[in-house]
């Protein structure tokens, strides 16, 4: 995938030397079933084109994707690959939601190895401001933003149960003589920086197939799994919707950069407002806020535009300039779709 082209400003040599370029960085999400969740990634698409981004959008999807869904993802500029479904071991656990036993095919990512790093972003999750600075972070961390136990979704944990949260630790002190050492740091997985390796894959797989599934599916997984390479990140890059009301003190909603409609009843497209805490005015400006993008056809995927023979110092001068100064100057970016990877 080439990276973001100047609108109109490459030439044909340029170009090609662009696509030839392998990718290396791209954000991924991952769609499954043939129900709505293809909307949400269609809002992510065009909130990352929106924001600038300089990296394509790589959708994994299960078998189960129909090949319509799949189109729309194409033609809003998505690399879409198909990917093996991954079970956890047989188990009598009851998921928080029945449907989280096919997150863990969410575990795949790690084999896309043609990127040496990727942004993980659930397809319930808008980004309002570029946030490509996540791939700069130094390399051999899992960096993922802390979650929430104060949601009843949390009932059948000791957290929950006295009242513990991380997100503020002081509160209800974590008994230690009765419970041993407090929770380590735990972080919602809708959000991610990782680096694909085929390494990590194997070692991924191979703990699960010996792990009893737990009501967090494969959130839960991958902080153990990760439990020593985790370092939390700000809350600016993923917005868990119930910290509005569960600890509205920690949020300064202007200066959230990513939301994750994860809330019960928050997504977007099949928002009613009748769920508990749904009729909230910052909810409802978040989700006018994801239809906007969402309904804005200025932001449609719309290809490469013709490649002017443009002279070389047009391009000369266009590459001496800093990206950022020549993108603005070059007006809306362009993404190049790669024949898909898979
Ligand atoms: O029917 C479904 C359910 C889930 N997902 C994917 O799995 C992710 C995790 O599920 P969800 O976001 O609903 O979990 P939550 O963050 O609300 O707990 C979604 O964002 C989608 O990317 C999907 O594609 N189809
Ligand atoms: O499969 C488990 C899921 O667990 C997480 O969602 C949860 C978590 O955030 C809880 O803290 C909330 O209370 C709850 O509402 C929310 O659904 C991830 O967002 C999702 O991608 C996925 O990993
Ligand atoms: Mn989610």
């Amino acid at each position: 995938m080439a990276p973001p082209q100047l609108a109109g400003k490459m030439t044909a040599k340029a170009a090609a030397a662009a696509a030839a370029k392998p990718a290396t960085r791209a954000y991924v999400t991952f769609l499954a079933g043939d129900g709505d969740y293809w909307k949400g990634v269609v809002g992510l698409a065009k909130g990352l084109r929106k924001v600038g981004s300089a990296y394509p959008l790589v959708v994994a999807v299960l078998p189960d994707v129909p090949e319509s869904h799949r189109r729309i993802l194409i033609s809003q500029g998505c690399i879409v690959r198909e990917i093996e479904p991954v079970y956890p071991p047989e188990n009598q656990t009851q998921f928080a939601m029945a449907y989280y036993v096919i997150n863990y095919s969410k575990l795949r990512i790690w084999e896309f190895v043609e990127y040496e790093r990727m942004v993980y972003l659930d397809a319930d999750i808008q980004v309002f401001e570029n946030i490509d600075e996540l791939f700069d972070l130094p390399k051999g961390r899992f960096y993922a933003v802390m979650d929430c136990f104060c949601e009843r979704t949390w009932s059948h944990t000791p957290q929950y149960k006295i009242g513990y949260c991380q997100q503020c630790p002081d509160k209800v002190a974590w008994p230690t003589a009765e419970l041993g050492p407090p929770p380590a740091l735990y972080f919602n997985a809708g959000m991610f920086v990782h680096e694909p390796s085929m390494a990590t894959a194997k070692a991924l797989l191979d703990t699960l197939r010996v792990t009893t599934p737990t009501p967090f599916a494969e959130q839960d997984f991958l902080n153990m799994f990760f439990r020593e390479q985790y370092k939390p990140i700000p809350l600016i890059y993923n917005l868990v919707l119930a910290m509005l009301w569960r600890h509205p003190e920690n949020v300064q909603l202007k200066k959230v950069k990513v939301v994750h409609y994860c809330a019960a009843g928050s997504k977007p497209w099949r928002y009613t407002g009748k769920e508990e805490n749904m009729d909230r005015e910052d909810i409802k400006m978040l989700v006018k806020k994801w239809w906007d993008i969402y309904n804005d056809e200025t932001l449609d995927f719309r290809g490469l535009p013709p490649v002017e023979a443009a002279n070389t110092d047009e391009v000369e001068v266009a590459a001496k300039k800093p990206l950022r100064a020549a993108l603005a100057e070059a007006g809306t970016v362009k993404y190049v779709t790669a024949p898909s990877a898979a």
